[in-house]
């Protein structure tokens, strides 16, 4: 195709040039006729499958938790995508924010209906609970962005479960989940996202009338954020400051209506807009809110946790005073599934171009090789896949002991939530900052194509960049993640019994150092003593600077960088650790070749972040050089091991074209025709001239501006 380009802009006038282009753009479009550039799928891409050595779908249905969840996911997968809607004709990246947006809430209307019509009756709300990746993989088909919904089902719809009174949730639960309202959840303000004690809007209950006075007393108060919140939602979750009595009770959550359910028009007293261009969620109008005096029934309260009664009165029911936090805990495990999704796509994109592009010369003369066969590519891709791996294995994981929480505090029991806080405050803050990072990095294995919004990568980006900041920030959360593992540090030294997650501490407060051993087991026990390390070592800093006459406050404070660190390294050992002991119980029957392709990306993943941490392991273990000589070449040994596998595994990740959504990663690999075809459908492409050339070029070119 570049052959027909060449020396066009040289040989003809500005004109001719465009004239000669649309004549180009119809020959291209003409190209599926005339079989120049042909339809069937690219060959390296065909040999790479060919070459596979395991079956795919065997780690397909591990990845899904069995064959009956595959079985499902494509059922539920094939009801949306056969309904022919969801494509876009002109892609939604060139419409402008309002075209945008309407375009989102149609297709949003749509998704909707299919899923109450269709997949709720044939599955239940199971769909919505502990399997509701699959709705959220199949929205990918209709979204390149954020639907306006995300929030309703992901954040409002939650709230009222897991805080209202089974009289409220009978109330609201039947309303939101027919979609006759949609709601978001508005917590944070313009003056604070991360502090939420400090918060400032206020509920102020009124006895005369039974109400409470949602007020917002300062621009600062306004809420800020939200998705859905600008224009879509009619109702919404208000996390205020209560006050009753005269007294301030703290920040409590309330089901507030600030739309008129038929006009649609803000209520009186509610003051309802978008927050305008940001770099993602472009589709999903974030929102601001301010109330004047604004007056809601008591009722509307969400008093699972805590009561106002009719007189005023207040009451406090359960029994841990962080329950009012439980749907950020709540978004917080979901999100590790999210953004390992959403890794796995860059991967598959990423992987199968790099069969498909060929570059450079590794003999002189030789044709020229897949990029994919180059070794530092493999370094950039297959820790990826291998992440992917961690991160899918660790959201089921966490998601299993939140389950087992959660039905602990229904009998009463909060024993459990700190750990549960801090492990999935820390899988959090890591899984969405290894999986930005990695996203990035798929987009720059992709070299110039990979910078096309075609391409989907930096649409990835910007999504899974944003989830390491909302829903608690990276560093916010590690440093609640080291608070719970100074405590345990502290359990440990004086011989208390410590939790399941933190249990190593118990041979590690001990003071010995660990031998390296290369096996899996050898690399987490090392990992493990690095965390270790690095609590001991911010608990003597702490310590230190105490001693120094310092608050606890100020020593932890000025001690931050290596709590963070510590939290981080903690994190990392606990990723590494399930990642190997799912992996093993996976695959337990298992054909063979899986067992080994399964076992190889865990070893890569373990290898790569020793070799990322030489630096602990030689300060926090008895790891020599020749070890981490001998690590590194197993490291090489595992690239060259996986590279034939490459494409059978990001295929095994299943993606349909229309979830993937990409021009450099779909199944066939038509990646160049792809790539044409998308610039075509770029509006500045409608017309061979456009009009400001007569407006501005033409005047400048001929000295008349
Ligand atoms: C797939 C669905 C996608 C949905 C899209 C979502 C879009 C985005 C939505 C949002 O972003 S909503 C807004 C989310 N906002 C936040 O996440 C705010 C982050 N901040 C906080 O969570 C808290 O303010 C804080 C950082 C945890 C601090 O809270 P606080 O000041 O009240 O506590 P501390 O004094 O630091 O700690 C006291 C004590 O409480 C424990 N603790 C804190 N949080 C929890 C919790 N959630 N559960 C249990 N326990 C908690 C903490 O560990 C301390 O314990 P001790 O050390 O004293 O024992
Ligand atoms: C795309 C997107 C969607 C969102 N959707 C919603 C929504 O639907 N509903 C909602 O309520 N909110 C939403 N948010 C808001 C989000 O939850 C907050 O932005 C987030 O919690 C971070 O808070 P902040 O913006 O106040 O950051 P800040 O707290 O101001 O953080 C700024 C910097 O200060 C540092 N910092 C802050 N406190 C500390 C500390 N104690 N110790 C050390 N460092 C600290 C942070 O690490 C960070 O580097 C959304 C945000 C984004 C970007």
């Amino acid at each position: 195709m570049g052959t027909r380009c060449e020396g066009l802009r040289d040989s003809l006038s500005p004109i001719a040039y465009y004239e000669e282009y649309s004549h180009f753009r119809l020959d291209c479009l003409k190209i599926d006729d005339n079989k120049e550039l042909s339809m069937s799928a690219n060959e390296d891409l065909a040999k790479e499958r060919a070459r596979c050595d395991f079956n795919v779908s065997e780690i397909t249905n591990i990845l899904d938790g069995g064959i009956e969840r595959t079985k499902q996911r494509k059922k539920i997968e094939s009801i949306a995508l056969s309904n022919g809607k969801c494509c876009d004709v002109t892609p939604e990246e060139t419409l402008g924010p309002k075209e945008r947006y309407e375009n989102a809430i149609r297709k949003s209307c749509l998704y909707t209906k299919i899923v109450k019509d269709q997949v709720l009756t044939l599955t239940g709300l199971e769909v919505l609970g502990s399997n509701s990746s699959v709705l959220r993989r199949t929205a990918d088909a209709f979204f390149k962005d954020i639907s306006p919904f995300l929030l309703h089902l992901g954040m409002f719809v939650p709230t009222i479960m897991g805080q209202g009174t089974p009289e409220q949730q009978s109330y609201w639960l039947p309303r939101a989940l027919d979609f006759q309202i949609i709601g978001t959840y508005a917590q944070t303000e313009l003056g604070h996202g991360t502090f939420i004690r400090g918060l400032e809007t206020t509920a102020t209950y009124d006895p005369d009338t039974e109400e409470f006075v949602i007020h917002s007393p300062r621009l600062t108060s306004y809420k800020w954020w939200a998705g859905g919140l600008g224009k879509t939602s009619n109702y919404c979750i208000v996390v205020a400051q209560l006050y009753t009595q005269g007294k301030c009770y703290g920040i409590h959550p309330f089901i507030v209506q600030i739309r008129d359910e038929d006009t649609h028009m803000p209520l009186p007293g509610v003051r309802v807009g978008e927050i305008g261009p940001r770099m993602g969620f472009n589709t999903a109008d974030n929102g601001f809110l301010g109330f004047d005096h604004y007056r809601i029934p008591r009722n509307h309260m969400l008093m699972k946790n805590s009561q106002v009664l009719k007189d005023g009165t207040y009451v406090k029911v359960a029994s841990h005073s962080k329950l009012t936090y439980g749907t950020m805990v709540f978004v917080r495990v979901m999100l590790v599934n999210e953004v390992a999704f959403n890794l796995a796509k860059a991967a598959t994109i990423a992987v199968r171009y790099s069969a498909v592009r060929r570059q450079s010369e590794k003999i002189s003369g030789e044709p020229e090789p897949q990029i994919i066969d180059y070794v530092t590519q493999q370094h950039k891709l297959f820790v990826c896949i291998a992440t992917a791996h961690a991160l899918q294995l660790s959201s089921n994981w966490l998601w299993k002991t939140f389950s087992a929480v959660l039905a602990d505090m229904r009998g009463g029991n909060t024993e459990n939530l700190p750990e549960l806080h801090a492990l999935s405050s820390c899988l959090k803050a890591l899984s969405t900052s290894d999986s930005a990072a990695l996203i990035e990095q798929c987009r720059l294995a992709c070299g110039g194509h990979g910078y096309m919004l075609s391409s989907n990568l930096p649409l990835l980006y910007s999504f899974v960049t944003a989830t390491r900041t909302y829903e608690g920030d990276y560093t916010v959360l590690l440093l609640q993640t080291a608070r719970f593992l100074i405590k345990a540090w502290e359990q440990a030294e004086s011989g208390n019994p410590v939790t399941p997650t933190v249990s190593y501490m118990e041979e590690a407060v001990v003071g010995n150092k660990y031998k390296w051993n290369g096996s899996a087991e050898g690399i987490i026990k090392a990992a493990y003593y690095v965390a270790a390390g690095k609590i001991s070592s911010s608990v003597t800093s702490i310590r230190k600077r105490m001693k120094n006459g310092k608050a606890f406050e100020d020593a932890w404070e000025l001690t931050g960088v290596q709590l963070v660190a510590a939290a981080e390294a903690h994190c990392r050992a606990v990723i590494c650790d399930v990642y190997r002991k799912e992996t093993v119980r996976l695959t337990a029957n298992s054909s063979p070749n899986v067992k080994t392709v399964m076992d190889q990306l865990n070893m890569l993943y373990l290898s790569h972040w020793a070799l990322e941490r030489t630096g602990d392991l030689l300060r926090y273990t008895s790891t020599t050089e020749d070890d981490i000589i001998s690590c590194q070449q197993r490291y090489e040994e595992l690239l060259a091991a996986i590279r034939p596998n490459a494409v059978g595994l990001v295929d095994a990740f299943d993606f349909p074209d229309e979830i993937l959504q990409s021009t450099l990663g779909a199944y066939d690999g038509r990646v160049y025709e792809r790539l044409m075809e998308e610039a075509l459908k770029s509006p500045l492409n409608a017309e061979p001239v456009n009009r400001s050339f007569h407006q501005y070029l033409k005047p400048l070119m001929q000295g008349k501006l």
